[in-house]
């Protein structure tokens, strides 16, 4: 388990860490039965899944589903993938999407794509979530990796500094950066909206940080992700090991 996000990936060659997201994304995949109704996740790992589900598409399974973002849309299209939306079907029976970082109670940090809200709407709209990751994603406390916030585009600089006075009443004081596509371009998320990297470090009280950032007004939300996944599976050097419960309720 790493504090630090990066740290274990610098010892894992890049084709290890791409086998090791693949290997948790076929293992969720062992879930999936026909007719389900799935939410599609964004991100590295979750296009592993979005391309193993296209392959059994192709052997016949029939399944609906509902992309997290414009790429994994993209993605589906592309293989064929039956594709939905949630005002058609907007109840869901499983979502399997990555990580940015995961702890022990299956609380995660998500967002660093660019996708949290998508994802946070689809997870919510489904009676499961598996997430899928490597195991460097697994930390004691969150927050080494920093927390993507999405917001609204007007009063922006307004919102950043609620955003560091909010923060810094849980004691948690790191640089707020708005997130650029490349110099000088803001990057703009799928809804049209800002992201600001919040490197606050560890986050002791993570259910307090979310209220109180879902509290402020040109907030859309945040990378916070409590209480929705159900299960989280874990690929390392030793095979795929589960936690949470692939067939219940979150922890
Ligand atoms: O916005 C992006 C998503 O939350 C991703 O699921 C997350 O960043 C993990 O991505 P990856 O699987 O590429 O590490």
């Amino acid at each position: 388990m790493s504090d630090r996000p990066g740290e274990a990936n610098v010892r894992m060659s890049a084709f290890s860490a791409e086998a090791m997201k693949r290997a948790a994304a076929r293992a969720a995949l062992e879930s999936v039965t026909h007719g389900m109704r799935l939410g599609l996740g964004s991100g590295s790992t979750a296009a592993h899944f979005v391309d193993l589900l296209g392959a059994r598409v192709r052997e016949g399974l029939e399944v609906i589903c509902v992309p997290t973002s414009e790429r994994t849309r993209a993605q589906a299209e592309s293989l064929g993938i039956s594709l939905s939306t949630l005002d058609e079907t907007p109840q869901l029976d499983l979502t399997v999407d990555g990580a940015d970082e995961f702890d022990a109670a299956l609380r995660l940090i998500k967002g660093g794509g660019g996708a949290l809200l998508r994802e946070k709407i689809v997870a919510a709209a489904s009676t499961r979530m598996f997430v899928i990751a490597d195991a460097t994603k697994e930390v004691r406390t969150l927050g080494a990796f920093p927390l993507p916030v999405e917001i609204d585009r007007f009063g922006a600089r307004s919102t950043m500094l609620h955003i560091e006075r909010v923060a810094r009443g849980l004691g948690l004081i790191g640089p707020l950066t708005m997130r650029d596509a490349e110099p000088g371009e803001r990057f703009i998320t799928d809804g049209g909206h800002y992201i600001v990297d919040c490197a606050f470090g560890a986050i002791d009280d993570a259910d307090a940080l979310a209220a109180r950032l879902s509290a402020i007004p040109g907030v859309v939300d945040h990378g916070l992700f409590i209480g929705l996944a159900t299960a989280i599976f874990i690929a390392g050097a030793e095979g795929v090991r589960i936690l949470g419960n692939i067939s219940g309720d979150p922890l």
